[in-house]
């Protein structure tokens, strides 16, 4: 019932706060066991006038002192078994997602992630803090009360242990219901988190088009869904613990009557009626809180099947076979590659990277130009064909191996929501002030970082809001110079920029290419006209290559890009 062993053997530590929980638990039972039959004993002596001892009273104090410890301890455990818990899934899925990388869009969308990490496993508190222990205790205490009522009615001892077990086979009737309930809850709920993010992202985009209005009703109808569904997850609840309570109040009853009957026929005494009695209700508090604890620990388990799906995704395989060399080339060897294994993307796509030199890739929009830079990075895996280091396989070389010596600046390279300066220092740790100013020069950046009260050490908002897109694409740039790695991408790097700063800047992508291998994704023919190599890109295969006056001259593709492009940007002439 709900014992899920891998989850539990996620969580080893809590195992052991777990025991001391249900020590705990059965330690305070046992001194309110002793409470009652005090209690029952001193009435019976009442009737008879015998004195109660000082020693008698003074084991009450003992064991009200002792419940009191045990129950304070109970609490204590048990928070450190779901805490831990906590911590250590956490931990886990927060490894996973490293290891699952740039990949991890591919498994779930971010919002799930988040939800997961945050809600989904505090659902998971009760389960280990309270479902599991309970689950013990509540096996352990109707044998131990059992054991105590037998010896002063053996009827109402059998007749209570027998109605006991009728709770968890209640529990496991509504099981199947609520299973399915509660997946429905968590799909519906992943919906509205999902769709609330992506609302608030593009709110200006929304408000711009006018399409804020029939958003907000599309929320509002998930929401209604989220709201029907948390509502048949609280009736399912409340009609499970009804039906609980009667279980549970007419198994008392059953119990309290039976041994009424014995003292009407004078078998028992009424200090042993009122044992009995009291005896009862606590027969069926386990079991009866185990059920409340059940409903709670199911959305916890419900919880647990996500978490899993991210623990088991598929992880890009990290083989670190072999050692780049990084004076030699890149090469793609008849790429074919698809994202969805029906679409082909590239088609027997082949192309050198080579150091010191500048190599670019042109085409059309959708070509597939910037999924050769994400195969570069080993975002995905190449379907068939190779790329190459040199002799070195990029299946043979890790991801951290690969960055060490390659870097990528797109359009979309993320700015962390701290300083400028610490957005530097993600390239490069110990870079000294000079190699900072010298990145931001070049980057065409240092102008704006001056003028800033707070220089490098300005807040630049979440994903670099408060700056403006041009002064992000160049912080991102600095970024990468300062990284100063053997091969540099850049992914319309300039897409947003001024084309003053643009001219300086692929001057210093051009001074950069003297001694590292460069690879350039641009639109504007004008930045590559000067590239050693530049690579004509259609509907995912390489049409052309050469340089621009070899490619100009073969009126081809290229030429007819280039004139197109002429003639729409007159004002910057190409050839
Ligand atoms: N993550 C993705 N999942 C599925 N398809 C994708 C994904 N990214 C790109 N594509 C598809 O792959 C094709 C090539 O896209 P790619 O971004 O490589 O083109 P591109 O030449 O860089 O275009 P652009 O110049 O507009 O940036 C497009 O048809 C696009 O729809």
């Amino acid at each position: 019932m709900m014992i899920n062993k891998r989850l539990i053997g996620l969580c080893e530590e809590s195992k052991k706060y777990m025991i001391l929980t249900v020590v705990a638990n059965w330690i305070a039972l046992l001194c309110n066991i002793s409470i009652i039959l005090w209690i029952g004993q001193f009435i019976n002596k009442l009737i008879v006038h015998e004195e109660v001892s000082l020693l008698s009273m003074l084991s009450l104090i003992l064991f009200l002192g002792g419940r009191f410890i045990s129950n304070l301890y109970y609490g204590k455990f048990s928070a450190l078994a779901s805490e831990n818990a906590k911590v250590r899934l956490r931990d886990q899925i927060y490894k996973k997602l490293l290891r699952l990388g740039t990949n991890y869009q591919q498994v779930d969308g971010t919002s799930s992630f988040v939800q997961i990490m945050v809600e989904g496993v505090e659902q998971l508190e009760v389960y280990f803090g309270r479902y599991l222990p309970q689950f013990f205790y509540a096996l352990l205490a109707p044998l131990t009360l059992f054991v105590v009522i037998l010896p002063y009615s053996f009827k109402a001892a059998l007749i209570l242990l027998i109605s006991v077990p009728l709770i968890p086979i209640s529990i496991i009737a509504i099981m199947k219901i609520a299973k399915r309930i509660l997946k429905n809850y968590w799909k519906s709920y992943s919906n509205l988190g999902g769709t609330f993010l992506e609302n608030l992202q593009g709110l200006t985009t929304l408000k711009v088009f006018n399409q804020d209005e029939e958003r907000h009703q599309k929320m509002n109808q998930e929401a209604e869904d989220f709201r029907i569904m948390t509502m048949k997850v609280l009736s399912m609840q409340l009609n499970s613990i009804n039906i609980m309570d009667l279980v549970a109040f007419g198994g008392a009853a059953a119990g309290t009557i039976t041994a009424l009957i014995q003292y009407s026929r004078g078998e028992i005494l009424v200090g042993h009626l009122l044992i009995i009695t009291l005896l009862s209700a606590e027969f069926f508090i386990p079991m009866r809180l185990l059920g409340s604890y059940f409903h709670i620990a199911m959305n916890g388990m419900a919880a647990s099947d996500r978490i899993f799906k991210v623990l088991d995704a598929k992880e890009p395989e990290e083989v670190e076979k072999s050692t780049i060399k990084v004076e030699e080339s890149i090469a793609l060897e008849n790429v074919e590659f698809s994202y969805d294994e029906t679409r082909p993307i590239l088609k027997q796509v082949s192309l050198a990277i080579k150091p010191t030199n500048l190599t670019a890739i042109v085409g059309e929009s959708g070509s597939g130009k910037s999924t050769v830079a994400s195969l570069l990075m080993k975002t995905y895996k190449v379907h068939k064909g190779n790329i190459k280091w040199g002799e070195v396989n990029f299946n043979d070389i890790s991801s951290s191996q690969l960055y060490n010596h390659m870097t990528l600046v797109s359009t979309n390279s993320y700015i962390m929501g701290t300083t400028i300066r610490e957005n530097l220092l993600m390239a490069k740790l110990n870079a000294t002030d000079e190699e900072i100013k010298v990145a931001l020069e070049l980057a065409q950046l240092s102008e704006f970082v001056s003028s800033l009260k707070e220089g490098l050490d300005t807040p630049v908002g979440e994903g670099g809001n408060l700056l403006s897109g041009g002064q992000k694409q160049r912080l991102a740039l600095a970024r990468a110079i300062l990284a100063n790695r053997e091969v540099m991408i850049f992914d319309e790097a300039t897409s947003n920029i001024d084309i003053e700063s643009e001219e300086a800047i692929w001057k210093a992508i051009h001074e950069l290419a003297k001694t590292k291998a460069v690879l350039v994704i641009s639109h504007r023919l004008v930045n590559v006209k000067h590239a050693d190599c530049i690579y004509v890109m259609k509907q995912g295969e390489v049409v052309e290559s050469g340089t621009h006056e070899s490619l100009y001259a073969n009126q081809s593709e290229y030429f007819r890009m280039v004139n197109k492009q002429n003639e729409l940007e007159q004002v910057r002439e190409v050839e």
